[in-house]
């Protein structure tokens, strides 16, 4: 399942996170990439040394963490501290997929879902569009600010070449506490129509039966 979630930022969150960037310090974003997809990785990374970048890092893991829809999709047990990126000048991204384990120590993580949040209004730069190669073919994705996409880590994707102005974006990466894609889908499904008869009836007999259903299965499935 690959979900856009729109409004996860709303405009003063996005303007402290971009002035936080306009004055940041980047890096070539080679330096946190695997072998393979360091060559075809092009941008740059925010170094996050002073208390500006901390502050930003923070409101936006804060605005995900605590979104009830992002909350339903990924079900995080651990994530990785958020990258800020920077494409400009033609810097691109090839097809790569993400590393299958990433951090160390008790930060290490299963990476079973990655996400891009966009930072600048896609009007203000040509390119820069997040390309996944599923088995239904390519799907495009360049999104309103303050939007994310997820998708399960185990896809092939690429960013497009940035042909004018800038595209900034914060990225993390999740180890679920659902491993399988597909059981993932059944809960965000089932918890979905939970939510809709809830708020057409209120706590009903079904109302209680869904959620009980909901809960045993994540006792089937989860991994804490
Ligand atoms: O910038 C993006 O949308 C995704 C970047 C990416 O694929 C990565 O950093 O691994
Ligand atoms: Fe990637």
């Amino acid at each position: 399942m690959i979900l856009c979630i729109g409004e996860v930022l709303n405009r003063e969150q996005l303007g402290r996170v971009r002035s936080a960037l306009d004055s940041g310090q980047f890096e070539d974003g080679r330096s946190t990439a695997g072998w393979h997809a360091r060559l075809v990785k092009n941008n740059e990374q925010m170094q996050v040394t002073d208390e500006a970048g901390q502050s930003i890092r923070t409101e936006v893991e804060n605005a995900l963490t605590g979104h009830p829809v992002f909350q339903m999709a990924v079900r995080p047990a651990k994530m990785t501290s958020i990258l800020f990126s920077r494409y400009r000048d033609g810097m691109t991204y090839g097809n790569h997929v993400d590393d299958p384990v990433m951090g160390r120590g008790p930060g290490r993580l299963r990476t079973d879902i990655s996400f891009t949040l966009f930072l600048d209004d896609p009007d203000s730069y040509d390119g820069g569009e997040l390309v996944t190669d599923t088995t239904a073919g390519e799907q495009s994705y360049k999104m309103p600010a303050g939007s994310v996409v997820i998708y399960p880590s185990s896809t092939l994707h690429r960013v497009e070449p940035v042909s004018r102005g800038q595209r900034r974006v914060a990225i993390g990466w999740i180890q679920s506490t659902i491993r399988d894609p597909a059981q993932r889908e059944v809960l965000f499904d089932l918890d979905t129509a939970r939510r809709q008869l809830f708020e057409r009836e209120g706590k009903s007999t079904e109302f209680d039966l869904l959620t009980k259903s909901l809960a045993n299965l994540q006792r089937f499935w989860a991994e804490i």
